[in-house]
C-alpha cells in the first residue's frame, strides 16, 4: 500500500514540479527577451495550447482532426466581433470570451455528433474536421463589413498591456492547461482514451461510450482553443480569416508529428520552436524560409518517423537518469457491491429472438431464427463452417446488424442499439479472436472493463479494481493476478483467452455470449473455463450462448444445443438428443439436408 500511494503522490509531485518550473520559465523569460521575440512568442504561445489540444484528440485518441483551427478562429472572431461592434472594457472582454466559449462548444458539439455516430469510420471524422474550417472561412467572407470579410478586423480597442504581462497571461494559461492534460492523459480517464485509439470495437462491447466520450474531449479542446483565439485576437489586435483557416489546421497537425505525436510536450515544443522560426525567417528571408521548414519537415519525417519527443526523451534519460512517474501498482479485490447475476427479471428470458435473418446483399446469411436463452443455462450453438453462428453473435451483441426479426434482452428490445446500449441492458460478449488491446496493461484492460459499473477517474488513478469473484477466479486460474502490470501484447495464448473472459464478466452481464472461448487452449485450460462457466450458470444463474467447435466439451457443459445449418436452426434440443441425431451427423458429414424444425 505504502507503494501505491508512494506512486501516486509521485505523478501529483511530478505534475506540480513541472507546472512549477514551467511558470518560473514564463515569469523570467520576458526579463531575458528583446521585445520582437517577446511579440512573437505571446503569439506563438496561443498556437502552442492549440496544437497541445491537437495532441490530446489525435496522439491519444486517434482523431485526425483538421479543424481545431476553426475552434481558434471563432474564439478570436468573438474577440474581434465585440471589440468593433459592441464595446470595449471588462464586461465585453468577459462577454466575448464567454461567446467565443460558448459557440466553440456548441460548434463542437454538432460536428462532433456529425463526426462519430455509430459505424462511422475514422476518414470520415477527418472529412468533417476538414469541411469545418472551410465552412467557416466562407462564412467569414460572406459577412462583409461585420465580419470584415477577406481583410479581417483590425484596429479595435483592446487592453495595451504591458508585453511582460501578455506573456505572463499567455505562458501561465499554456502551463495550466498542459499539466492538466498531462494529469488526465496519464489518469485512468487517459486509459480509456488510448483504448479508444488502439481497439474502438473492444471499447463499444465492452460498453464504453466511445462516441460520447469522443464529442466530450472535442467540446473540451474547442473550449480551450477558443480561449486561446480570444487571447491572441485580444493581444494582436487583430483577426483574419487565415486564423480559421484548414491551412491553420493542417500545421498545427505538422507541429504535432514533428513534435512527437502522444507525447503532449514534443508538440508544444515543435509549435513554439517552429513558429518562432517561422516569424524570424519570414522577415530575415522571405523567399527563403517556407523551402527551409518543408525541407526541415521532409527530413524528420524520414529519420524520425516518430517525431522529436521520444529522441530527447532518450538522450535525457541517459544524461540524467530519473525515475518516471509510471501508473502505480494495482492490487485486485473482490467487489463485495457486484451484481453479477442479479440483472435478470425472473418473469422473462434473458434473451428471446424471434423470425431473426441477416441478408448481405442477396445473400442470406440468417433465415427466421427464432431461440430463446434461460437463465442457469448454458446454451451450446453448434454447426459446420460458414452456418452463421458468429453472424448470429452480431446480431444480438449489435442493433444495426441484423435485416429482420426481433431480438430481446431481459424483456427489452434491443431495437437499431450500438454495442455499448446493448451491454447497457446485460449482454456481454467476447470474440472469435482474441480482442483485446496490446499496448496496454492486464491492469489497464480490467479497469477498462469496469468502466460502466464503476465510470473512469478524471486526473487520478485508480489503485484497487474491484471484481465479481469468477472473474478474480479466471484470473487466479490462469497466474494474471501475478502479471497485473504486463502488457497484453506479452501474454500467452491461453492467458489472453483468460483474460478477455474476466474482462467481459466485469461488465457484470446477464446474458454472456462467448465465441469458441477454449480455440486454441490447452486440455488443463479448457477445464478452467469450463469449470467457471459451470459456476457462472449454477451459482449466478447467467445465461451464456456458446458457439463450440468442440463437441466433447460442448457435451460436457450445455444444458441444450442448437444446431445452426446454412442460416437455419436445423435441430434444438439436450445434448444426448443432438449427439444422437443422424440428421446432425450427415450435416457434419457434409450431406445436404433440409432443416427440420
Ligand atoms: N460481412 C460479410 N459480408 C458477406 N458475407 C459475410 C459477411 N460476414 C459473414 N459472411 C458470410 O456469412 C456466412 C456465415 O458466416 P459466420 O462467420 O457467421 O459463420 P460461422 O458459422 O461462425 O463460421 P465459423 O465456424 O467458420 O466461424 C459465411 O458464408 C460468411 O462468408
Amino acid at each position: 500500500m505504502h507503494d501505491i500511494s508512494a506512486a501516486i503522490t509521485t505523478r501529483f509531485r511530478v505534475a506540480a514540479t513541472g507546472c512549477i518550473i514551467g511558470l518560473l520559465v514564463v515569469a523570467v523569460a520576458p526579463w531575458l527577451l528583446d521585445t520582437y521575440l517577446t511579440n512573437i512568442l505571446i503569439r506563438t504561445l496561443f498556437l502552442a495550447t492549440v496544437v497541445m489540444t491537437v495532441d490530446i484528440l489525435w496522439g491519444s485518441v486517434g482523431i485526425l482532426t483538421f479543424g481545431q483551427s476553426a475552434f481558434f478562429g471563432i474564439g478570436a472572431y468573438a474577440c474581434g466581433l465585440i471589440f468593433t461592434h459592441y464595446g470595449f472594457g471588462p464586461g465585453w472582454a468577459l462577454a466575448g470570451l464567454a461567446l467565443g466559449i460558448g459557440v466553440g462548444a456548441v460548434v463542437a458539439a454538432a460536428t462532433g455528433w456529425l463526426a462519430f455516430f455509430h459505424g462511422s469510420l475514422p476518414l470520415y471524422a477527418s472529412i468533417i474536421t476538414l469541411a469545418l474550417p472551410i465552412v467557416l472561412t466562407q462564412v467569414i467572407f460572406s459577412g462583409g463589413n461585420f465580419t470584415g470579410s477577406s481583410s479581417g478586423l483590425s484596429g479595435f480597442p483592446t487592453y495595451y498591456w504591458d508585453l511582460r504581462i501578455w506573456f505572463w497571461t499567455a505562458g501561465t494559461f499554456l502551463v495550466l492547461t498542459t499539466t492538466a492534460a498531462w494529469l488526465l492523459v496519464r489518469s485512468d480517464f487517459g486509459r480509456v482514451m488510448v483504448a479508444i485509439r488502439e481497439n474502438e470495437e473492444r471499447c463499444a462491447y465492452l460498453g464504453i461510450p466511445v462516441s460520447r466520450i469522443k464529442i466530450m474531449l472535442m467540446i473540451a479542446s474547442a473550449v480551450i482553443a477558443s480561449a486561446a483565439g480570444f487571447g491572441y485576437a485580444a493581444f494582436s489586435n487583430v483577426v483574419a480569416p487565415e486564423l480559421a483557416s484548414f491551412q491553420l489546421g493542417t500545421e498545427f497537425l505538422i507541429w504535432t508529428a514533428l513534435g512527437g505525436r502522444g507525447t503532449l510536450l514534443g508538440p508544444i515544443f515543435a509549435a513554439l520552436g517552429i513558429d518562432t522560426m517561422s516569424s524570424w525567417l519570414s522577415g530575415t528571408m522571405p523567399f527563403l524560409w517556407k523551402l527551409l521548414i518543408g525541407v526541415v519537415f521532409v527530413a524528420v519525417i524520414v529519420l524520425l518517423p516518430r517525431g522529436f519527443a521520444p529522441l530527447v526523451g532518450g538522450l535525457f534519460r541517459r544524461i540524467l537518469p530519473v525515475r518516471t512517474a509510471g501508473a502505480p501498482a494495482r492490487v485486485l479485490v473482490p467487489d463485495t457491491r457486484s451484481r453479477l447475476g442479479q440483472g435478470a427479471d425472473d418473469q422473462k428470458p434473458p434473451l428471446r429472438i424471434e423470425h431473426l435473418s441477416r441478408r448481405y446483399g442477396s445473400l442470406s446469411v440468417l433465415t427466421d431464427v427464432t431461440m430463446t436463452g434461460r437463465a442457469s443455462h448454458l446454451l451450446g450453438i453448434i454447426g459446420p463452417n460458414g452456418a452463421g453462428k458468429t453472424t448470429l453473435m452480431r446480431c444480438i451483441s449489435d442493433g444495426s446488424e441484423r435485416s429482420g426479426g426481433k431480438v430481446e434482452i431481459n424483456g427489452a428490445e434491443i431495437g437499431r442499439g450500438a454495442p455499448q446500449d446493448i451491454v447497457a441492458l446485460g449482454v456481454g460478449r467476447s470474440f472469435q479472436n482474441t480482442n483485446l488491446f496490446d499496448t496496454l496493461t492486464v491492469a489497464d484492460c480490467l479497469l477498462l472493463a469496469r468502466y460502466r459499473i464503476d465510470g473512469a477517474r478524471l486526473f487520478r488513478s485508480s489503485v484497487g479494481i474491484a471484481l465479481p469473484e469468477p472473474a478474480l477466479d479466471i484470473l487466479r486460474a490462469t497466474g494474471l493476478d501475478q502479471r497485473l502490470a504486463d502488457e497484453t501484447g506479452n501474454l500467452s495464448h491461453g492467458m489472453k483467452r483468460g483474460l478477455e473472459l474476466a474482462m467481459v464478466l466485469a461488465t457484470e452481464p446477464s446474458v454472456l455470449l462467448l465465441d469458441e472461448p477454449t480455440a486454441g487452449l490447452t486440455r488443463p485450460e479448457r477445464m478452467v473455463i469450463g469449470k467457471v462457466l459451470g459456476r457462472l450458470t449454477r451459482d449466478y444463474g447467467l445465461c451464456i450462448v456458446l458457439i463450440e467447435h468442440d463437441l466433447d466439451f460442448v457435451r460436457e457443459i450445455s444444458d441444450r444445443v442448437v444446431v445452426l445449418h446454412q442460416g437455419s436452426i436445423l435441430m434444438e434440443g439436450t445434448v444426448d438428443e443432438v449427439v444422437s441425431s443422424e440428421l446432425v451427423r450427415s450435416v457434419y458429414a457434409g450431406h445436404h439436408v433440409e432443416a427440420a424444425q
